[in-house]
């Protein structure tokens, strides 16, 4: 408990200011969310701190280095699994590496992945109740490319084996994009 104490405090303290995508929500309400969802899955600690830190290496000042001597070599070992590695490559790109790469990915880092898309997507199902088809407007790519990532995702999660988590999000993709 004491080290989830101490990854919640790091991850306010990494994303302080910073706001989810054209909203007035603090980032730091989705690293919680995905850690909700992996303890609720029964995940181990591990994998639970990876969850309220998966965005750190991406979106903050933190390094590799600081990860590894607060948190260990496994829980960078899951946050790098869970980062983009070129950040200069194309939408599509990036999302392909994504899709490639958690074919082959661990258990631990497919749930990760998994409790990760699933809060995001459960975020744009709420905004549709309100904005539609414009939620689509605040990202870089909309409904179409969105649709293939998000079903590309599920693919690839279920490729070595399947999970329960993977269902949630296998509803939740289902119920944004079933009927598009
Ligand atoms: N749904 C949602 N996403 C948001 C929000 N705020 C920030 N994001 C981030 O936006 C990304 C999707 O935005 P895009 O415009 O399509 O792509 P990009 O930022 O990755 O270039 C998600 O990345 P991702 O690749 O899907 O996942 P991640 O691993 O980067 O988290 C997610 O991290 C939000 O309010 N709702």
């Amino acid at each position: 408990m004491r080290q989830l104490d101490e990854g919640i405090e790091f991850a306010a303290r990494a994303h302080k200011g910073q706001l989810r995508k054209g909203t007035d929500t603090p980032y730091i309400s989705h690293p919680y969310g995905v850690a909700m969802i992996l303890l609720q899955a029964g995940c181990k600690e591990e994998v639970v701190l990876a969850g309220l830190l998966h965005d750190t290496l991406e979106d903050t000042e933190t390094t590799e280095d600081d990860l590894l001597r607060r948190f260990g070599s496994e829980v960078l070992r899951l946050v790098k699994g869970a980062s983009e590695p070129d950040k200069g490559a194309s939408w599509e790109d990036r999302k392909q590496h994504t899709l490639d790469f958690l074919r082959s990915a661990d258990l631990d880092l497919r749930l990760l992945a998994c409790a990760d898309k699933l809060h995001n997507l459960r975020s744009v199902r709420r905004e549709m109740e309100t904005l539609q088809d414009r939620v689509w407007d605040r990202f870089k790519r909309g409904y179409d490319q969105q649709k293939w990532y998000y079903t590309g995702l599920v693919e690839s999660l279920k490729y070595a084996s399947r999970f329960p988590l993977l269902e949630l999000l296998e509803a939740e993709v289902e119920a944004v994009f079933g009927s598009g």
